[in-house]
């Protein structure tokens, strides 16, 4: 059991191992105190996409593999549990992660997964619970339940496997084994269906085609997992919107490096913006395959100095921010934060092709407009872009709308201006528990209310 306590904010992160999920009291809303430009070098978690993809790996690989640094949060917490669970060996010491793999997919245990509120890992846990012989019975949170599985759920039948569920929503009973074959699969509701196959799809016991229906949203997400799985000696072939996978092939255990999470970045990033402050992202890589890792060019075009360091990033304010027209299709997860700033800047921001935000752990294409508006912002939603005219935003009071991503962009500009308060401040925890304890220690002021 590993405990620790803040007393100024009496607030207890309680991180069981084992279960590794981690466990907050309820907290009271959390209000921010202006204070100033926002300066400080700050070393964030490692990347949560690139844990989900190497863990899920390491679980099937032959022999044992080294992941991280591991970002410790639910999402991650939830995928060490469900690896576990489906006879996986994981030992934890700090952040490294080590885990010895089933090795094939038929001796994946059957089991009861819960995963909470993870959309990645309901979707990969789903196609890889396609490999085993016993019925693996999937599930999670509310809003989870609510989350798109459908498409994946006809393809994994289109591949041989059984998929049990009332309207193909979680919770879902799942039982391999995956023959392999061809199956059509639309790609403009989440890149994770595709993502989840392709992992799983090395194990089918023919060769697989997974063929795109229709344009595929967050693709470097797609070039993610491809990358990774390439790392571990799976090659995947693409051509004429098809993916190709030969049947037989193996993942080898490996060490995979983790960079810095670039979401868990962002909100510090945008903060410098916001405040007229200057930051530094240890480990930043702008070269990565993660999409979000290009959020720094959105600072760029709105006017912040950009500086590459030799192991990091620095992002420093000019003062001023412009509005931008950006197509945040590759970087779907840092839309709220992009919105923020946006409130901040002159004239009218346009960020699109994002109609897929719909399906995240809240609408955030809905929410994010409704709660700008609770700032006196002039934000609309449209079926694929959010239109955001930035002003002077005014405290308010804003719900997360159980979205970690809300809470965490939000925050930003309260950094700002006055009487910015934070419901359920605790919904950090999907990705990033240690965010206000890092804000703390970077020197913003907040307190419980
Ligand atoms: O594959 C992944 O790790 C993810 C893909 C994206 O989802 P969509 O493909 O549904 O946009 C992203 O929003 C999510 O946080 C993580
Ligand atoms: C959308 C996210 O995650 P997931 O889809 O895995 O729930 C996120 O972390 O912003």
């Amino acid at each position: 059991m590993l405990s620790t306590h803040d007393s100024r904010a009496g607030m207890t992160l309680t991180c069981r191992y084992r279960v590794q999920v981690f466990d907050f009291p309820i907290m009271s809303a959390i209000k921010l105190v202006p204070n100033g430009p926002f300066k400080a070098h700050i070393r964030v978690p490692g990347s949560k996409y690139q844990a989900n993809r190497a863990l899920i790996i390491a679980a099937l690989a032959q022999g044992q593999s080294r992941v991280g640094p591991v970002p410790d949060n639910d999402d991650i917490g939830r995928v060490l549990q469900g690896i576990t669970a489906l006879g996986a060996e994981v030992f934890k010491e700090d952040d490294e992660v080590r885990v010895s793999g089933v090795e094939r997919g038929a001796k994946l245990q059957g089991t009861e997964i819960n995963v909470n509120a993870s959309g990645t890992f309901a979707r990969f846990v789903s196609a890889v619970a396609a490999l085993g012989s016993k019925p693996i019975i999937i599930d999670g949170s509310a809003r989870m339940r609510q989350r798109p599985m459908a498409d994946l759920c006809a393809a994994l039948r289109a591949l041989g496997a059984r998929v049990e569920g009332q309207n193909d929503a979680l919770p879902l009973t799942i039982t391999g084994p995956l023959r392999g074959g061809e199956c059509a699969l639309p790609g403009h509701v989440s890149s994770q269906f595709l993502s989840a196959l392709l992992l799983a799809s090395p194990y089918a016991q023919q060769d697989t085609t997974i063929r795109l229906s229709s344009e595929l949203v967050s693709r470097p997400f797609v070039d993610m997992t491809i990358t990774l799985m390439a790392k571990a000696g799976v090659q995947v072939d693409e051509y004429d919107n098809a993916f190709f996978i030969s049947a037989g092939q193996r993942y080898q255990a490996q060490t995979f490096e983790l960079e810095a999470d670039p979401c868990s970045a962002s909100y510090f990033l945008a903060a410098a913006a916001v405040t007229a402050g200057d930051v530094t992202i240890e480990g930043y890589n702008l070269e990565s395959v993660q999409g979000e890792a290009q959020f720094p060019m959105l600072l760029d075009q709105m006017g912040c100095l950009v500086k590459r360091l030799p192991n990091g990033l620095r992002v420093m304010s000019t003062g001023k921010l412009r509005a931008v027209e950006m197509d945040m299709g590759n970087m779907p997860d840092v839309v709220q934060t992009a919105a923020i700033l946006a409130a901040f800047a002159e004239g009218t921001s346009r960020f699109t092709n994002i109609a897929h935000l719909i399906h995240k752990e809240s609408n955030r294409l809905h929410d994010t407009a409704t709660e700008l508006r609770k700032m006196g912002i002039d934000a609309q939603a449209t079926d694929d872009a959010l239109i955001v005219t930035g002003g002077q935003p005014k405290g308010a009071r804003i719900a997360t709308h159980d979205d970690h991503r809300q809470a965490m962009s939000f925050a930003v500009a309260g950094l700002q201006i006055p009487d910015v308060v934070i419901e359920d401040a605790e919904v950090v925890g999907k990705s990033f528990p240690q965010f206000w304890q890092v804000l703390r220690h970077a020197g913003a002021v907040w307190q419980e209310v």
